[in-house]
């Protein structure tokens, strides 16, 4: 009797594309017989292979579309500001600003911060986009959008925050609006991205956070003293977008050249 370790060539092998299957696996249906039945195209649309392709689709779309956005900053908040709130008015001035600036304001085209900052962009006579997601309940783009595209994967529409802005700009939020910071603030860290300032609005809001980041992460060690600077924290759209603009003008990170500590509003 062979070992279970020892080669056996005597064991017959169907191929799949790159991909060898033997014994039980082996047994099946040809790639033909699949690509010709069609009594179940809804069970071919959902494998893995195939959303593999809607992945690339999904990339290459938003590449073709986000093309010529020109600068541009994206500004992430909760999707939960309600319009008049001190919050969204915020955001709206955020976009205005940003547009006054020159720069394209992308969001992620949902409702709150992102709406204000949609709106503020349209008000500021800039480009405004939005890239949205599908969600389980039906979400459309809001109505302040004049640039959309919807994503199916949140991944691959994180990349497009990144890849046509040259900066954040972050209100008050939770777990997305924190995803979407960590991301950035990982990136800049392991400098996957270079001259990239990130700007959270709102020290009330921010600061247990920032505190939480120095008296936790970097006592024990988890992220050096340095890692502090990749964000720094404001109280008006005013500050946020002048630091954003005036970073990305001069080409450095978005550490605070005053010296002040994140978690502090710049003098
Ligand atoms: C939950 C609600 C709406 C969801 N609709 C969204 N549309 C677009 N983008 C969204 C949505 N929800 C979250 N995002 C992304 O995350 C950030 C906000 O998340 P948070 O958890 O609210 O902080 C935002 O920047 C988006 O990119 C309410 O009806």
């Amino acid at each position: 009797m062979s070992s279970p370790t020892e080669k056996k060539t005597d064991v017959p092998a169907r191929h799949r594309g790159p991909v060898q299957l033997r014994r039980g696996l082996a047994e099946g249906t040809t790639a033909d017989q699949h690509l010709l039945d069609t009594r179940s195209p809804a069970d071919f649309t959902s494998t893995d292979p195939w959303r593999v392709l809607r992945i690339q689709a999904e990339f290459v779309e938003g590449f073709g579309a986000l093309a010529d956005v020109g600068p541009a900053v994206s500004v992430f908040g909760s999707a939960r500001t309600k319009p008049g709130s001190a919050y969204y008015e915020t955001g709206v001035e955020v976009g205005r600003l940003l547009a006054e600036a020159g720069f394209a304001v992308i969001t992620g085209g949902g409702p709150g911060s992102m709406d204000a900052a949609n709106k503020g962009a349209v008000e500021g006579k800039g480009l405004s986009v939005g890239l949205g997601i599908e969600l389980p309940f039906e979400q459309g783009m809001n109505q302040w959008v004049d640039l959309g595209v919807n994503f199916r994967y949140f991944f691959a529409r994180k990349t497009m925050f990144v890849k046509y802005a040259q900066g954040f700009i972050v209100l008050p939020g939770g777990y997305g609006t924190l995803d979407e910071l960590f991301e950035a603030m990982v990136l800049v860290q392991t400098h996957k991205v270079t001259s990239f300032p990130i700007v959270l609005i709102g020290t009330a809001f921010w600061g247990p956070l920032v505190a939480w980041l120095k008296d936790t992460l970097v006592a024990d060690g988890l992220v050096s003293p340095k890692d502090l600077d990749i964000i720094s924290v404001v109280d008006t759209a005013e500050e946020a977008v002048s630091k954003v603009v005036g970073a990305i003008r001069s080409g450095e990170p978005g550490t605070d050249s005053s010296g002040t500590e994140p978690g502090t509003t710049a003098p």
